[in-house]
């Protein structure tokens, strides 16, 4: 069976039977608009408060043995929030009932259109394929952002594969790249990259690494929610204690989901604030800690210090631990994302990519290039700004996501 009729059996039956969404995005956007409203004024009183409430002393040094402090937990919303946060929830629920492909196909919107019209134009221009037309093909990958290495290696398996199907006909080759590139991102692993590996004993420790202004903070808001849809208890620490603002952040976000954050006031030692993170959520009996951490890029030496005195205490802690350092990428950001997963990957052993706004680019090949080229598996994109568009990734609905008008097409044919 062809590679695109696998994909369309695979997804486009799913997609049949979808429901028009749209009202529902309404109300949701709408819901999301009242809350956001009601966000900053709680935001506002709540700082002022914390202004007034007296700084407790904190575990700033590794090693002390302190509980955390209750008074700096902020704990689940109050109840005419929490009746907001109730409809929000039965509207997305409805909404995530929006099959994974769906997702994948509004997300990649942007690349699709951009890729696909070039490819297909190419097509239309090349009826039978020679090496004019696969150096055509090489530049439109390149301006995808799969990265040239990337893109060599790929054009090299596609001639291989032309060569051993006897492919004349340009229009098949889209099919045999729809391939490869799942190919690529797989690799050897067999189609079972784990989304995230949880400890079976007791705690699972979550680290977001990532520079500042990537979306991590609103990535751990995602992933708190989707957790918690999976039934998971679940705490935050708010790490970064050197932006302005991004403990805040979070705490809106714990608010909106309704999960306790843990923190300390700005400028104190991360370390410490994981280490409380760590002992309520032990004393809570939660399943999963998620960990922000601050982005200092332009420090790589304080960047790595920083890293490993968090690591060191999360392991102290919980042998075995972090789970997960899942490094948070911004996908607009094309090759320099590719540039921050190296300087990070050197830093900390990261174990996964969270690649955001990828419904943001028209770029959106840079899945592949940070995949072949780092070896490092993309383990979720964010597709979009609500709470239910943090997405697992999977090549198979990623690639869909970037044929759906050719697969549609070839149906045609
Ligand atoms: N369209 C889209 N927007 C996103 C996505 N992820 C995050 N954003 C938006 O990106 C902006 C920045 O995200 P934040 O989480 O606030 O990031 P930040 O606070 O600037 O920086 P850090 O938390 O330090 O990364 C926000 O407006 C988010 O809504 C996504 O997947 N798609």
């Amino acid at each position: 069976m062809g590679f695109f009729k696998k994909l369309k059996e695979k997804f486009v039956k799913e997609d049949e039977h979808l429901q028009d969404d749209s009202t529902k995005e309404e109300d949701v956007d709408n819901l999301e608009e009242d809350h956001d409203k009601e966000d900053e004024q709680e935001l506002s009183t709540s700082i002022e408060e914390d202004v007034k409430e007296e700084v407790t002393e904190t575990a700033s040094e590794e090693g002390v043995e302190e509980q955390p402090k209750e008074e700096e937990v902020v704990e689940a919303p109050p109840v005419e929030e929490q009746e907001v946060q109730e409809e929000i929830e039965e509207v997305e629920e409805v909404e995530e009932k929006e099959s994974i492909s769906t997702k994948f196909k509004k997300g990649l919107a942007k690349t699709r259109n951009s890729f696909a019209t070039k490819v297909n134009d190419l097509v239309a221009r090349y009826r039978t394929v020679d090496e004019d037309f696969f150096e055509e093909l090489e530049e439109i990958l390149i301006s995808a952002d799969v990265g040239v290495n990337t893109v060599m290696h790929l054009i090299d398996e596609l001639k291989m594969e032309v060569k051993r199907r006897n492919i004349k006909d340009t229009r098949e080759v889209r099919e045999v790249i729809s391939e490869k590139l799942v190919d690529i991102y797989y690799g050897n692993d067999d189609e079972e990259i784990e989304e995230i590996t949880f400890n079976q004993d007791g705690l699972t420790v979550l680290l977001f690494v990532g520079v500042n202004g990537v979306g991590k903070t609103t990535t751990i808001g995602k992933m708190a929610h989707r957790l918690k849809q999976q039934g998971k208890n679940v705490v935050m620490a708010a790490g970064d204690t050197f932006r302005a603002g991004a403990i805040e952040q979070l705490e809106v976000w714990g608010d909106r989901v309704g999960v306790p954050v843990i923190r300390h006031s700005e400028g104190s030692d991360p370390a410490a604030v994981i280490y409380d993170g760590i002992q309520s959520a032990k004393s809570k009996g939660a399943d999963v800690l998620l960990c922000d951490t601050a982005g200092r890029l332009q420090n790589k030496v304080n960047l790595m210090n920083e890293l490993s005195k968090v690591k060191r205490v999360i392991e102290r802690e919980i042998p075995g631990a972090p789970h997960e350092s899942l490094l948070v990428l911004d996908a607009t950001t094309g090759q320099n994302a590719l540039s921050q997963a190296k300087t990070f990957s050197e830093a900390t052993n990261v174990s996964g990519i969270v690649l955001t706004k990828l419904d943001g680019t028209a770029k959106g090949g840079i899945v592949m290039a940070i995949r072949n080229e780092l070896d490092i598996p993309v383990k979720f994109v964010g597709l979009g700004e609500k709470v239910t568009d943090l997405q697992s990734f999977d090549a198979h609905a990623f690639v869909y996501g970037l044929f759906a008008d050719m697969l549609e097409e070839s149906e045609q044919e």
